[in-house]
């Protein structure tokens, strides 16, 4: 099953849910519980619990509740908690008096040499940007890198929008965030800023909740049981044949990227069309390559589009893959095309692909993506009845029934000239192998953040050296799956 993450709304229906367990504060001494399991783990991480301090920055609803709680129980392992309150007279009553009990003080300002930060400030209840006195506190800290506390945020980073993911300014950036239940969405939507996310059971049932409230995530295993690889009675053709168009004589570049992604990514054929099929021949032998359509052969699905140019003879290429009944991933020029052309996927029933990048993402639909990432590419999914891939470090792809798999790339090292040639090749082969749009573009998304990470190893890089960890990038989400026996 895919990591869901879900909606402040759901969380707070499953939490109702709950009932008794929601009511007499059984749920809130569980997620504070995990919260300070936390803190205990990273304290003896770094030589122990007993002695140590930590500092609280406590707001006005539950959040805050969970961190003064989190601190008694702290207090109890010897650790010296002090809190910064907000809100001083709307602070979460009951779960102050155990702070104080607990010995905690109360204090105007953090103060130097804290080992941990506890951000209490707002959880799912909370709207906008960090306001002064909070901002004001979290702009003192050192960073955890430069000797500073390690800044430990209670279900999500305050300042970061629970459902979007927007980040606002100011907001915290966590080194770790614990959460309770299930995932938000912010925690994929936006992952860089909430560091490592720890999930903490607190006996609440999700698996109700409806598809809008939800993102999904691959696990690595699901991506790997997931890749075509072939079988004992497979040959080149049955494995599903991809087709790529792209590039052009004069900027073969993108041919020979996404036609040599395609070959990496699966086994079986790929041929490519256009102009550049010299180039691609002569980069990757392997590849059927003719300069005309009419000579292409017979394929399973194509990719379209990256390189490929804006004029007539390229429009009218696009229009004749898109007439077939044949999936089809459209990228780059081809999506500049279809901007002027809506009416050329209007009528497909045939599995469709389009892999826009935030500037083509707005071409197509004439409005920026702006700060709900989540709600755009679900809105032009539904609109244009085809599947999205919205490009950057958290890819998203949206059927046009609304469910959504979301990938962080986990580093931005793929954010370079050509790798989204790259994702074309990939995607179009597991595309012509048979996966729905959907898991091709997530899935290709997955083995393509790995490659980034595994060609950089700390250096920035190019496309060709992205496209020349794919295959490792597959081994490793294919790892544990018993493949020799295949
Ligand atoms: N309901 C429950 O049983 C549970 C709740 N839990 C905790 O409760 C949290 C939700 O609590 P609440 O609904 O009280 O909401 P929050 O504590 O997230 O925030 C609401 C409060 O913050 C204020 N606020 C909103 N935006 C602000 C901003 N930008 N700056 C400063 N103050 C702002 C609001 O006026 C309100 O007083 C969860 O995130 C979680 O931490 C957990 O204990 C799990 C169980
Ligand atoms: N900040 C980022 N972090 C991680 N991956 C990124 C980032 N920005 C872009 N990418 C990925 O890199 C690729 C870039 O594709 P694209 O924008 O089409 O570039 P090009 O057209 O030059 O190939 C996509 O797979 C995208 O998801
Ligand atoms: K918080």
């Amino acid at each position: 099953m895919p990591i869901r993450h879900l909606t402040a709304d759901a969380v707070r229906t499953a939490e109702h849910a709950a009932g008794d367990l929601l009511a007499n504060g059984t749920l809130m001494r569980r997620a504070s519980g995990g919260v300070a399991a936390t803190v205990i783990e990273e304290l003896r991480r770094t030589g122990g619990c007993y002695g140590r301090h930590v500092g609280l920055v406590v707001g006005a609803g539950d959040n805050g509740g969970d961190a003064l709680y989190a601190a008694a129980a702290l207090a109890r392992r010897g650790v010296r908690c002090v809190a910064v309150l907000l809100a001083p007279q709307r602070a979460h009553p009951a779960g102050l008096t155990a702070f104080r009990a607990s010995g905690g003080r109360v204090v105007a300002e953090l103060p130097a040499g804290l080992d941990v930060v506890l951000d209490g400030v707002v959880g799912i209840g909370g709207r906008g940007p960090l306001r002064p006195a909070a901002a004001a506190v979290f702009a003192a800290l050192v960073p955890a890198d430069q000797g500073g506390p390690i800044v430990v945020a209670v279900d999500v980073p305050s300042g970061v929008d629970a459902d979007t993911g927007q980040v606002h300014d100011p907001a915290v950036r966590a080194d770790i965030t614990v959460t309770f239940g299930v995932r938000r969405l912010a925690h994929l939507l936006a992952g860089p800023q909430c560091g490592r996310v720890r999930l903490v059971d607190i006996g609440i049932d999700t698996s109700g909740a409806d598809e809008v409230d939800t993102l999904w995530e691959l696990t690595d295993a699901e991506v790997g049981r997931m890749w075509p690889v072939p079988g004992p009675s497979d040959d080149k053709y049955s494995q599903g044949v991809v087709g790529v168009i792209a590039g052009s004589a004069r900027y073969p570049g993108a041919a020979i990227l996404a036609s040599g992604a395609a070959v990496t990514a699966t086994s079986g054929m790929t041929r490519f069309v256009g102009s550049a099929a010299a180039d691609v021949v002569s980069h990757h032998p392997e590849v059927v390559a003719v300069a005309r359509y009419a000579d292409a052969g017979r394929v399973q699905a194509w990719a379209v589009g990256p390189g490929m140019g804006t004029d007539d003879d390229a429009l009218a290429l696009l229009g004749e893959i898109l007439a077939t009944d044949l999936p089809v991933l459209v990228d780059a020029d081809g999506l500049t095309l279809l901007a002027a052309h809506p009416e050329l996927v209007a009528d497909r029933a045939a599995p469709t692909l389009l892999t826009p990048h935030a500037g083509e993402f707005a071409r197509l639909t004439g409005a920026d993506v702006g700060s709900d990432r989540l709600g755009a590419v679900r809105g032009l999914a539904r609109d244009w009845r085809v599947t999205v891939l919205l490009k950057g470090r958290i890819t998203l792809v949206a059927d046009p029934t609304g469910t959504v798999l979301g990938n962080d790339a986990g580093s931005s090292w793929a954010a370079t000239a050509g790798a989204g040639d790259v994702l074309t090749g990939i995607a179009g082969g597991l595309l012509a192998a048979g996966l729905s749009p959907q898991l091709a573009g997530a899935a290709a998304a997955r083995v393509h953040a790995r490659a980034a990470a595994r060609a950089a190893r700390g250096a920035p890089i190019g496309a060709a050296d992205l496209l020349a960890e794919v295959r490792d990038a597959v081994r490793d989400v294919r790892a544990g799956l018993g493949q020799w026996s295949r």
